[in-house]
């Protein structure tokens, strides 16, 4: 269905072999190096020390991104972790899962390697950020074509297609968090957190379509802001207020042909205030339209597609 190859300045990238239908789920893997919750630089480390010699020659194989900032913050960390391991071991304790004398230089590349391929993984999973073997492979867009979910049941992040691919193009996922950020913003994250310019086809600016879409997030920002003014001095007070809001981000998404998780928690949110107004059917078609959108980004197998699908029958029993 795909195949990993040169993507030119980009270093390697995912590529479609075939025709891959909206909905499609491309991959489905177990992460190669995770950390859960309130783990920190030093247990990615140690989780690389635990790795088969042949899972840590894919995790070596992957990109890594260094500045001079970063370099100095990760030798501090990896220096550190060496002297805590050195005192442990003068004292005679070893620390848990301890396999060989630390090496700083091996522990540098680790977590820029680390912080080049992990994906945050959510609230929900057991894991907070994790690297995988192929789909760290995967490049950036910021009007991407396919979206990882973890699947918890399964233990495994999916991605899936959010819109159709064709035959040739490269699969691309959002690395940012921020929803519906403005160029220059998302141009600096990229840059800072990856190294790179973005050039999709929202960023780059000779298109007709990018410079649409960036008015269209300037004007909803400017827009957003009114409403959140509003909502702190008490002028805006109502639910439909919010719920214009939450219409206007559908708008945005849909205008860029972002299909996803946040447009489906979008259209579900905007089910709940319609339902709140009695707006029944109203409330219905929105949560159709997110239960649909998750079908696709998330697969009927996920309990997050069970959530949705429980939303969308409560309404039913209204009509
Ligand atoms: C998770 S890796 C993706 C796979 C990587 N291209 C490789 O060769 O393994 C992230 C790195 O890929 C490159 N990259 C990802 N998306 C890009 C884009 N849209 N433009 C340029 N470089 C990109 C950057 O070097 C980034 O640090």
């Amino acid at each position: 269905m795909y195949e990993i190859k040169t993507a030119g300045l980009k270093g390697l990238g995912v590529f479609a072999k075939a025709f891959i239908p909206r909905g499609t789920r491309i991959f489905s893997e177990s992460p190669l190096l995770a950390i859960r919750a309130g783990q920190n630089a030093g247990d990615i480390y140690s989780g690389s020390r635990l790795l088969s010699v042949e899972d840590k020659n894919r995790f070596l194989r992957l990109s890594s991104h260094v500045t001079k900032e970063l370099s100095i913050l990760r030798w501090s960390q990896a220096a550190w972790y060496t002297l805590k391991h050195t005192l442990i071991s003068i004292f005679g304790r070893k620390g848990e899962g301890e396999v060989a004398w630390p090496n700083p230089k091996e522990h540098v590349m680790v977590l820029s390697i680390f912080r080049n391929n992990a994906f945050n993984l959510g609230k929900s999973s057991e894991y907070q950020q994790a690297v995988f073997p192929r789909i760290s492979r995967i490049n950036h867009s910021c009007v991407p074509n396919a979206q990882g979910n973890f699947h918890d049941v399964l233990g495994k992040f999916n991605i899936h297609a959010t819109r159709d691919i064709e035959r040739g193009e490269e699969l691309t996922l959002n690395y940012l968090q921020e929803l519906g950020a403005g160029r220059e913003k998302r141009q600096e994250r990229l840059l800072g957190g990856y190294g790179f310019a973005c050039e999709c086809p929202a960023c780059d600016l000779k298109l007709e379509t990018a410079r649409d879409g960036e008015r269209r997030r300037v004007k909803m920002h400017e827009e957003l802001a009114t409403y959140v003014e509003g909502m702190a001095s008490g002028a805006v007070q109502n639910s439909e207020a919010e719920l214009e809001a939450v219409r206007r981000f559908i708008r945005l998404l849909e205008g860029e042909k972002i299909a996803g998780r946040e447009l489906s928690t979008l259209y579900l949110e905007a089910a709940k205030l319609n339902q709140s107004y009695a707006k029944y059917e109203e409330a219905l078609r929105c949560a159709e339209r997110g239960l649909a959108i998750d079908e696709d980004c998330l697969g009927t197998d996920h309990p997050l597609y069970q959530d949705s699908l429980k939303a969308v029958n409560s309404l039913k029993k209204h009509q």
